[in-house]
């Protein structure tokens, strides 16, 4: 069993470092440009970037190449459907540039780059191929290429995120965190961190010196973290990893909450009740992207809750990646009716019980799902 999945998880793990660095680079753009070429909005009005359709393409050529005799099955985020549109040759353009740039870059994570520049052709198939719906067997890769990606646009907050399901159960997670900064207090100040990468008087370093990558195995008990890599000169890979652990603490007055930026994404005024019930003290830490998730997985918070308007249903590739890493950490992942969550039945999280608590240890937990039953029939939810 611990051998398990370790050519799965070695690639995985090199693919999203690959995929953060295209981040990066794209995100770099996007915050000094003024105009909004690169970003469209998608029928349910929520960006979509170069960034998106550059890791879907990326990882899946990747996934693909490695595991060439198999019939890789990918759940992933986005379609074509924008990008194949008359007036966004200049947007389909961009992502083949980016795609290329970045498989160049591949043998510095110890990943094959092509022989030659990939066509068009072969960038709209690979994004188009991550088509799959998942489901209760077999195995399935599950990718949100850019997670948070209001956040991303924003310079903010943003994750890329790879699962691997077998058989309905979550088996590896990779988490990658670009702008994860050094200081967790820097998580809970939306742009604080890009005023920290624009600011001239810092050195390459200090500016570098954020970003990480989470990664864990279903059961083994222990989860993991690697910074990003940076830079020609200072590559070293194999990259160095240390293990990360849940925060310690159970007392509901010093835990920290987690919650999304936006209100049409999560109920703050019911998740302000179930803080005040349980006798929370801390102003909770809203954050882009499943980074709320890194951030209980490192200790750095302890609870990260997300009740999205009643008819909404949760995407697994928002979920799948964290969930594992979070529970390997020593956390607890559930719904509002403290069941864990159902990973084989398609792209939905269906039977999800209202919410996603998501804990540093049973305890506070336990208290959160006694703060649902007692708050909910008072909610306007
Ligand atoms: N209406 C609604 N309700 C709940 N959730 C929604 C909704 N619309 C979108 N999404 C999903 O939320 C993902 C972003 O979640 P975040 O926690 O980053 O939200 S926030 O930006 O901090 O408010 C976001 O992921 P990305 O699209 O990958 O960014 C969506 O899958
Ligand atoms: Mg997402
Ligand atoms: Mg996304
Ligand atoms: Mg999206």
């Amino acid at each position: 069993m611990e051998d398990n999945y370790t050519t799965e998880l070695d690639v995985a793990v090199r693919v999203v470092h690959l995929a953060c660095s295209l981040c990066q680079r794209v995100q770099e753009k996007l915050v000094v440009s003024t105009n909004g070429a690169h970003v469209k909005s998608k029928n349910d009005d929520s960006p979509v970037t170069v960034a998106d359709w550059s890791v879907q393409a990326t990882v899946s050529l990747v996934l693909s190449e490695t595991f060439k005799g198999e019939n890789v099955s990918i759940v992933a985020e986005e379609d074509v459907q924008t990008l194949s549109k008359a007036d966004s040759e200049g947007l389909l353009a961009a992502v083949v540039n980016t795609v290329n740039e970045c498989l160049a870059e591949a043998p510095k994570y110890g990943l094959q780059s092509p022989n030659r520049p990939l066509a068009t052709s072969q960038i709209l198939e690979a994004i188009s191929r991550c088509n799959s719906s998942g489901g209760p067997s077999g195995r399935h890769w599950v990718l949100d290429p850019v997670d948070g990606t209001l956040g991303f646009v924003r310079g903010d907050q943003y994750a890329v995120a790879l699962a691997l399901i077998e058989d309905g159960k979550v088996v590896i997670g990779v988490l990658g965190c670009p702008n994860y900064p050094l200081k967790k207090e820097l998580l809970s100040y939306p742009h604080k961190h890009n005023q920290v990468t624009s600011n001239p008087s810092l050195s390459n370093a200090e500016t570098w010196d954020k970003g990480c990558v989470l990664y864990a195995r279903r059961g083994s008990g222990v989860a993991w973290m690697q910074p990003l890599v940076h830079g020609e000169e200072n590559l070293q890979w194999p990259n160095s990893a240390s293990q990360i652990l849940v925060s310690p603490i159970v007392d509901p007055a010093l835990a920290t909450v987690c919650e999304p930026v936006e209100r049409a994404n999560s109920n703050h005024s019911f998740t302000a009740g179930l803080a005040h019930t349980m006798g929370l003290r801390n102003q909770p830490m809203r954050v882009h992207s499943m980074v709320k998730y890194a951030a209980i997985a490192r200790g750095d918070a302890e609870i990260f809750m997300k009740f999205a308007r009643c008819g909404y249903k949760e995407k697994i590739w928002d979920h799948a990646a964290a969930v594992v890493i979070v529970e390997e950490a020593g956390g607890v992942v559930t719904d509002a009716g403290g069941r864990p969550l159902d990973f084989s039945r398609g792209v939905y999280l269906e039977g999800l019980d209202r919410g996603i608590i998501a804990c540093s240890g049973a305890i506070l937990h336990e208290k959160i799902i006694e703060a649902v039953y007692a708050s909910w029939d008072s909610s306007n939810l």
